[in-house]
């Protein structure tokens, strides 16, 4: 396949997401990676390699190599996104493609050139990197090229970016490494302290996901959640309560709504007048935090609305940023090397 097809590539610390030019998102897999540690051999990578973390023997370690928003290892990133980009082209590349890739936010120029050359490697033509909350906005299908503000919120696994747009390019913006990932630690910290309960990041995710809310529910949801003991180290069940998770996830909720009100202070005041027509649109699968939307239209006085499938925004403006080439020139990163 992949004749001469443009491809867009969410590299985000949760999960990675391909997009193709005509066939829309054609994978979408957690940024896992497991090693066996002594031979520095890479076992599996994606949805198998995720189904290993918290239950890999002790040679085998399950990694996230772009965890907290930075390419923690990027070796493993590089060996990640050769393995993505190699099963989305198959072996036999007929024609080059040319890729647009999301990064985090916090990526530095070597981490940058990792990426590029791991692109390379795996066979692209050309590749360029765009800013995250840019790629959020297009993918969310606002028209970033007028000259009228616009705000994106993506909570993503490890990094919130918060962005006020105008003319294709951020006029101010903000990146917080609160985000989901955040959310699930204090849910873990929570329980460790309430209930003397040791809980996994994977079921913290779970009672996120499945009861876990911004603001108050109009009924109380519960949910049973298994652990282990901190007084008697057995394996115990315990029910926790969606009026828990209000209290458990306060502080990294209030770290958001705080950074949102920093990027609106520091925000022209034309742009400003804008943002409260246009509104804000939230993206990044953290945004289906229940009730975060209500919460910072609330803290905010802007209508808040949460964007169209917010999970695949990122990768979909980094598909159709290929698109717009000539209107994004200014804020794409481009590698120098000519291929
Ligand atoms: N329904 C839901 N409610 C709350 N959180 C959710 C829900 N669905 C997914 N998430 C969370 O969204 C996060 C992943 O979002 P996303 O896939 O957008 O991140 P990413 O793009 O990989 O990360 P980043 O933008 O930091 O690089 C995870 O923390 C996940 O638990």
């Amino acid at each position: 396949m992949a004749f001469g097809t443009d491809i867009g590539i969410d590299l985000g610390t949760a999960t990675v997401l391909v997009y193709v030019k005509g066939k829309g998102i054609v994978l979408k897999e957690p940024s896992v990676v497991a090693i066996e540690q002594t031979r520095k051999q890479i076992l599996a990578v994606g949805e198998e390699a995720r189904r290993m973390i918290g239950r890999t023997p002790g040679n085998i370690v399950a990694v996230r190599p772009l965890r907290d928003g930075v390419i923690s290892d990027y070796e493993v990133t590089e060996a990640m996104l050769k393995y993505f980009l190699g099963k989305v082209l198959g072996k036999r590349v007929f024609f080059k493609p040319r890729v647009v890739v999301c990064v985090p936010s916090g990526v530095t120029e070597v981490e940058k050139r990792a990426v590029l050359d791991a692109t390379y490697e795996a066979g692209a033509k050309q590749t360029f990197l765009i800013e995250e909350p840019i790629a959020a906005a297009i993918g969310a299908g606002l028209d970033i090229s007028r000259p009228v503000g616009c705000m994106v919120i993506d909570i993503g696994g490890g990094t919130t970016d918060i962005a006020v747009i105008s003319l294709g390019g951020a006029v101010v913006s903000e990146s917080i490494k609160v985000a989901g990932d955040k959310f699930d630690e204090a849910i873990i910290r929570y329980i460790r302290k309430k209930h003397s309960v040791a809980i996994g990041e994977r079921t913290a995710e779970e009672l996120k996901i499945n009861i876990g809310c911004a603001y108050k529910k109009p009924k109380v949801e519960t949910m049973e959640v298994r652990g282990r003991s901190l007084l008697t180290g057995l394996p115990k069940t315990i029910t926790v309560t969606s009026e828990e998770m209000l209290l458990a996830l306060e502080e990294p909720v209030s770290a958001i709504i705080e950074a949102v009100h920093r990027v609106l202070e520091n925000t022209p005041p034309e742009l400003a007048a804008d943002i409260t027509t246009t509104g804000i649109v939230m993206t990044g699968g953290g945004s289906l935090l229940w009730g975060l939307d209500k919460l910072i239209s609330e803290k905010t006085g802007i209508p808040t609305r949460i964007a169209d499938d917010p999970v695949s925004c990122v990768a979909l403006g980094t598909g159709k940023a290929l698109e717009a080439l000539d209107v994004l020139e200014a804020s794409l990163i481009k590698d120098p090397r000519v291929r």
